[in-house]
């Protein structure tokens, strides 16, 4: 069943939420307007028809996000979201013509409340930016000057601070002017390494690699024991197993890699577009693909299911 929504925005960056019905599948979670597309429809008509049923408004222009398959135990459905431009008087004439509640929420805010299961890989595209540079192992001075390059560019990046030879001191040193940059250019940072270094740097989030990941499953660990309250948690697979291994976890999302193969990893052969997307649909979580790849593969990655991409040369 092919499924179109919304992901309509307002001024303060907030984003329309709609409850659905008691008597609906998934009743009473949060969703993003919009419905099943119907026979000879195209996505834009069928968008224009639910937004006009639901909320009484009309669409003045939609670009596409991302597509997601997702397989509920009695519905497989594919999820096709588009970024919708209301404007600021269609904002304020939003109703939920069916009676539904409607709220207007930033993406972070979206966690505490209950959500159809295949909507995490639309809320982290809303949240988390679309590509992440990590960082290449070079000095101190060198890795300061790449941060504050990218915390300058007009590009939306997240950073990842990888340095996997670093003693854990002289990593934590890095870190905090590292995340002192970040914080003042608005960029999310992701720690690697030494799961300790999280009590000693404010950073957005926490970089696993899929062994961390293994040994915490192993030790029935999940994120909230292992990392602080504010943290997410970012883990790395190569696998279907892997992937599994990163939802036990509670991974707010993974790196599947290597999608195309590396200068780093030349010896692994790339998984390709086609058998990276069909690991994607083991998974419920949101996944960047990692691996041999530009910024520019961001459009690529959300047509097979992804919500962006990481990687080091080219980021
Ligand atoms: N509208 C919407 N549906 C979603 C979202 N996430 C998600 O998994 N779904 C699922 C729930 C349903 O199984 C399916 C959409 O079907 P629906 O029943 O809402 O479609 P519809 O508006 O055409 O409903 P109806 O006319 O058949 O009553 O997609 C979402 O954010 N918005």
């Amino acid at each position: 069943m092919r499924v179109v929504v919304a992901l309509c925005r307002n001024a303060q960056g907030e984003y329309l939420l709609a409850q659905r019905a008691a008597n609906a599948h998934l009743a009473g979670t949060w969703e993003f307007p919009g419905g099943k597309v119907e026979v000879g429809e195209s996505d834009a008509d069928a968008l224009a028809r639910e937004l006009d049923e639901e909320l009484g408004v009309t669409c003045d222009h939609m670009e596409a996000l991302l597509t997601r398959h997702f397989d509920y135990p009695d519905r497989s459905i594919t999820l096709q979201a588009y970024t919708v431009l209301l404007s600021p008087d269609a904002c304020a004439r939003v109703i939920g013509r069916e009676g539904q509640a409607l709220q207007w929420l930033r993406p972070e805010a979206m966690a505490s409340l209950a959500t159809p299961a295949a909507n995490a890989p639309l809320i982290a595209a809303l949240r988390w930016p679309p590509c992440w540079a990590i960082s290449p192992e070079a000095s101190a001075a060198a890795v300061l000057d790449w941060a504050a390059t990218r915390c300058q560019a007009a590009t939306e990046v997240g950073l990842v601070l990888r340095l996997p030879r670093w003693p854990l001191a002289e990593y934590i040193a890095l870190a905090q002017s590292v995340a002192a940059l970040c914080q003042r250019a608005g960029v999310p940072l992701l720690l690697h390494g030494d799961v300790r270094v999280c009590e000693q740097v404010a950073a957005a989030g926490f970089h696993a690699s899929s062994q961390q990941a293994a040994t915490w499953q192993a030790q029935g660990l999940k994120k909230r024991d292992v990392l602080p309250a504010t943290y997410a948690l970012a883990v790395a697979a190569h696998s279907a197993d892997e992937l599994r291994c990163a939802e036990q976890v509670m991974a707010d999302w993974a790196w599947l890699s290597p999608v195309q193969a590396t200068q780093s990893h030349p010896e692994a052969n790339g998984l390709g577009w086609v058998a990276w997307a069909a690991l994607v649909q083991c998974t419920s979580l949101p996944v960047y693909g990692l691996g041999g790849l530009t910024p520019a593969a961001v459009h690529q990655a959300r047509a097979h299911g992804g919500v962006g991409v990481a990687g080091i040369r080219g980021f």
